[in-house]
């Protein structure tokens, strides 16, 4: 080139033509605060965990669906004072759109059903793994993404659908090594809060934002649960009553209470015969506390813990009848839940569950003449033909650092293309665990 070169402290040449400012501006190679990269040996761990979501939805005989990321903000505009909303990674497009970043998946599995209309033979099982997000000020430091895995099943009214998702999560956790020693799911029912509140004639408006409120029990101090239940127009007789049913802890007080008359008890009673028939009732107990932070739950939900009690909720789910008919659809009833990709890893270190997902490549194929590196590109793309993996060292490397690469790629084999024996029609295959080295014709190379 015509530009003066002068080599700078690395030796590389810089080439003055450019100005010095170029070299100024090294960019932040860090992601963006709240999100994360997934380098290789995350991404294998984070490809073994959505694996197992994929193989127990598959078992289940779940079809897979995606929904772009973004979605129209007006999916989430609900009011009932969710946390969820008050983090929506939202904002206006170019087109002057108000549109956001889905901060859960089951308005776009709603909006997809109802576009789907009745193309789409009921029951739908479907079920996602993607991306969510939510926009909190970094003070918490928490994290803005992470990633779902859905199942959800619409056009089930009764609870078999809730015992069939249970137990599909169940699975899931005897499939990666967690016993019903680790974690267990704490269920109850929203028609447990309806039937009580209909005692005191509270204004079915206030339903909602009274379970979004019960859910910060444990999270804010109970003076502020009860100062806001009276926002929301409960009686303080209602929220005393109230209180007493949800520290409930067995369905034989529930019963005592509200009878065996209403669906709440009803229902609970199914779903925990049900459970024995599914063989997972040591997994699953009542706990009236439970009533889930999303607004649209209308009745049986449950969520994942960890007995150890370090944790947050590991996952989470119920039935949503009237999710479709509040975005226009049908009157179709849904159920489902939603299982984050960080708690449960969180579980899995305290377990020492972790698996070794080691990179794995069966060979690696290098020549040691530079006049055979077009012979090594041969041997390569014959092997890749029969299905086998094969790391091609793409410069003339010496022997030693072929070596060091085969062991950091945990090479099971070296494919070495000599001239002498290439001349023959053979390579020199060494199985690298145990040192024995043979000269094998091309033809019967596999
Ligand atoms: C532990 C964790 O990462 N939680 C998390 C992270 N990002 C989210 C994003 C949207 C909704 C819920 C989220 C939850």
């Amino acid at each position: 080139s015509t530009t003066p070169h002068h080599p700078n402290a690395t030796g590389r040449s810089i080439s003055l033509s450019s100005p010095p400012s170029d070299f100024a501006q090294k960019i932040d190679v860090n992601p963006p605060k709240g999100t994360r990269d997934f380098p290789p040996e995350d991404m294998r761990l984070r490809n073994w965990l959505f694996h197992n979501f994929r193989e127990v939805s598959e078992l289940f005989g779940f079809e897979e669906v995606d929904y772009p990321v973004l979605e129209t903000e007006s999916l989430y505009i609900r009011k009932a004072g969710e946390e969820i909303r008050d983090q929506l990674y939202c904002f206006e497009d170019k087109g002057n759109r108000r549109v956001a970043l889905r901060p859960e998946l089951t308005p776009s599995l709603a909006r997809l059903v109802i576009q789907k209309g009745k193309s789409v033979p009921l029951p739908i099982k479907w079920f996602a793994i993607g991306q969510c997000w939510r926009y909190e000020r970094m003070t918490r430091g928490r994290r803005r993404e992470h990633y779902q895995w859905n199942m959800d099943i619409i056009g089930v009214p009764d609870v078999t659908g809730e015992a069939e998702l249970i137990s599909s999560i169940v699975t899931f956790f005897k499939r990666i090594g967690i016993t019903a020693k680790d974690v267990g799911f704490k269920i109850s029912s929203r028609k447990v809060l309806q039937e009580v509140l209909s005692l005191y004639s509270v204004p079915e408006a206030s339903f909602a934002k009274a379970c979004i409120i019960i859910d910060k029990m444990g999270k804010i101090p109970m003076e502020e649960i009860k100062k806001e239940l009276k926002l929301v127009d409960l009686s303080n007789e209602a929220i005393e009553d109230l209180l007493q049913v949800l520290s409930m802890k067995s369905l034989t007080e529930l019963e005592e209470k509200l009878g065996d008359a209403g669906e709440a008890v009803r229902e609970l009673k199914q779903l925990f015969s049900l459970a024995e028939k599914f063989g997972y009732s040591e997994w699953i107990q009542f706990d009236a506390s439970v009533v889930r932070g999303l607004a649209y739950y209308t009745g049986i939900v449950f969520e994942g813990f960890d007995r150890e009690g370090k944790l947050r909720a590991i996952c989470g789910g119920g039935r949503y009848d009237r999710l479709l008919s509040t975005f226009g659809g049908d009157d179709i009833p849904a159920c489902g839940f939603g299982f984050g990709d960080a708690v449960i890893i969180e579980l899995l270190k305290e377990r020492q569950l972790i698996p070794e997902v080691p990179l794995e490549v069966e060979n690696i194929v290098c020549s040691l003449d530079p006049d055979l590196q077009g012979a090594a590109a041969t041997v390569a793309t014959l092997l890749r033909e029969k299905g086998q993996c094969v790391d091609l060292v793409l410069e003339n490397k010496p022997l030693k650092w072929v070596f060091k690469r085969a062991a950091r790629i945990n090479a099971r084999r070296l494919i070495l293309v000599g001239k002498s024996e290439w001349e023959r029609g053979m390579v020199s295959v060494k199985i690298l665990s145990t040192g024995e080295q043979n000269q094998i014709n091309l033809d019967d190379l596999q």
